[in-house]
């Protein structure tokens, strides 16, 4: 990895955090896309100390904000002249519905909304590379439990009809439903793949999930992947020759190639949910 450029979202905890440091072990140029610029940099500074690789760079990210998101693509676009690998890893869970800054239902907005523009964004930055870049989607096996129910996308329903883990499935399916229509309509620049990381034990549960979901969360964590072998897919398809062409496929925690659920391939869906998310955030595209 060492002549590539990786921006990871969400790289200052959990999985995201465990990509950056194994990806910083290759000798990978990394862009560490956060919301906090605090915990960015200390996490920069972490894994500088720990790798000795000091290519690690932070890029100010709130993706539950559109504007952030393209001032984070136009400063990203400033100074660095090209993209190898995007990863869409950043993520939320929660349990009371809450809206974006731009109104939309906060898991659909930040897990697909916000990683949708930027994607957008930096598609020029990754298609003057030689070999084509690769984005990387982490969706969850949680899609299976989803669909897109475009009349609540704005939380229209209000919070008594909220079910947070019904929007959570929502959000991981988009997830998915994106990584095909990506490449249906970029196959031929760029490669584009999902994947479930497996359950790990990160915070991700615990920081707006409600009393009873933590309780049983901390239950469960012990018997949990840790978050370094939950970035083993990531890593994996960020880095692998294996996977220099393939696209629009999902992947389990194993690496293996598996079919997603029959919601997930319907491409129709896929075009619709491409469709409502141009129009989105069509203020905020460069
Ligand atoms: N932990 C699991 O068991 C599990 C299972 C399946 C999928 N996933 C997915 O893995 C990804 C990483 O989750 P994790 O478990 O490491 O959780 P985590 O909470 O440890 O990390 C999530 C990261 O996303 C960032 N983030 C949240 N909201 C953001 C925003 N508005 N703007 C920018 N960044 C934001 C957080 O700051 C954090 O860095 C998520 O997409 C999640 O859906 C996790």
């Amino acid at each position: 990895m060492q002549d590539k450029t990786v921006l990871i979202t969400g790289a200052n905890d959990g999985i995201g955090r465990a990509t950056a440091e194994r990806l910083a072990r290759k000798g990978a140029h990394l862009v560490l896309a956060c919301r906090s610029e605090t915990k960015a940099q200390r996490t920069a500074d972490q894994i500088v100390e720990a790798t000795g690789n000091e290519r690690i760079d932070t890029l100010p990210l709130d993706l539950a904000d559109l504007s952030s998101v393209r001032a984070a693509s136009e400063l990203f676009l400033a100074e660095h002249p090209r993209l190898d690998v995007l990863i869409n890893n950043a993520g939320v869970y929660c349990e009371k519905l809450e809206l974006t800054t731009d109104g939309y239902e906060l898991q659909f907005g930040v897990n697909h909304l916000g990683h949708f523009l930027l994607t957008l964004n930096l598609i020029p930055a990754m298609q003057c590379t030689k070999i084509c870049g690769r984005v990387i989607n982490v969706s969850s096996a949680m899609h299976s439990k989803g669909g897109i129910d475009f009349g609540n996308l704005r939380g229209e329903r209000g919070p008594k009809a909220y079910n947070g883990t019904r929007a959570y499935a929502q959000s991981k399916l988009a997830n998915v439903l994106f990584t095909k229509e990506l490449d249906r309509r970029h196959g031929s620049e760029l490669t584009t793949n999902c994947l479930h990381p497996g359950v790990v034990g990160t915070q991700l549960a615990n920081k707006k999930g409600k009393l009873f979901t933590k309780t049983i969360w901390s239950l469960y964590k012990p018997f949990a992947r840790s978050p370094e072998s939950g970035a083993d897919t990531s890593v994996y398809l960020a880095s692998s020759p294996e996977v220099r062409e393939v696209s629009g496929r999902y992947f389990n925690p194993t690496q293996c190639l598996i079919k997603p659920s029959p919601t997930a391939r319907n491409e129709q869906l896929a075009r619709r949910l491409w469709d409502y998310s141009e129009a989105a955030v069509s203020d905020f595209l460069l």
